[in-house]
């Protein structure tokens, strides 16, 4: 029995380059759609937000300089391309998918549209948010936030390329250790950048837990969703 019955999880958009420089790598996001559908066919609802860093950081160079609003449009228009493309592998692994954006573009994805987003979810399909926020100064971890309160998601499951939340980055310190478990508070006084301070303080707010885990342990997902110890757990 699994321990959720609607998710929202956070993907990172740079896991899904693999092994490759930027980008999509294909094998990469066929295991993480199958790890995907596997948990709906517990009956879980699931709901998507993906962040834009593989193909947003390719292009970031050309950015410096730009006005800031401008070029976090650009990161946004990144999310919508990673949504199209795990959309378009969810359906080819017959998982039914729905992207829906933040930003109007509507030749391509349908709007967001909350009461919408709901139905497609008690219809057992997948829902992808993309285009974060649709507002610059935002990023998609504030987007799960948001998403996540907004659906009356029981918890954010921030799928990303570190195993939990470390006393430092784990990729820069060798010596840091991982949490269990922490609060909202301590994550934000200790200033740990795992996860923004603006979607930690929406979490809390709104009493949304979040689990912190890695996209790269296979499996993984199915054992946070069944509940079992996995990653860390960030609390009010
Ligand atoms: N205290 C910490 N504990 C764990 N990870 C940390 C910590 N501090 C910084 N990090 C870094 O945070 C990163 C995860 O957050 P980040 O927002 O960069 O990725 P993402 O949102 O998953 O990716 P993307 O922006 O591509 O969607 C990890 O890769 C890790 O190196
Ligand atoms: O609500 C949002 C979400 C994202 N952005 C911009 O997109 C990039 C990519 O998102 P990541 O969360 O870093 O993967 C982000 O750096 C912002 O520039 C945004 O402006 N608003």
């Amino acid at each position: 029995m699994p321990a959720h019955q609607r998710i929202l999880l956070k993907l990172s958009g740079e896991a899904l380059m693999g092994d490759d420089a930027f980008g999509i790598n294909r094998a990469t996001i066929v295991r993480i759609v199958e790890e995907v559908a596997e948990v709906t066919r517990l009956g879980v609802q699931v709901a998507i937000v993906i962040g834009g860093g593989n193909i947003f950081r390719g292009v970031a160079g050309g950015s410096v300089g730009m006005d800031r609003a401008t070029a976090d449009y650009m990161g946004m228009l990144a999310t919508v391309m990673n949504s199209l493309a795990l959309g378009d592998a969810m359906e080819r692994a017959g998982v039914t998918a729905r992207v829906m954006s933040a930003i109007a573009i509507e030749q391509v994805v349908e709007p967001y549209v909350r009461p919408k987003a709901l139905q497609y979810l008690e219809e057992g399909k997948v829902v992808i948010f993309a285009a974060g926020t649709g507002n610059p100064f935002f990023t998609t971890d504030t987007a799960a936030a948001l998403r996540g309160a907004e659906i009356g998601a029981e918890i954010v499951l921030k799928a990303t390329k570190v195993d939990g939340v470390y006393t430092a980055d784990p990729k820069k310190d060798a010596s840091a250790k991982r949490y269990q478990s922490i609060s909202f508070d301590e994550a934000m006084a200790r200033q740990l950048q795992v996860m923004d301070a603006t979607a930690f303080a929406l979490c809390r707010d709104q009493n949304l837990p979040v689990r912190v885990f890695s996209i790269f342990k296979p499996g993984a997902l199915r054992r946070v969703v069944m509940g079992e110890d996995e990653g860390t757990l960030v609390h009010v």
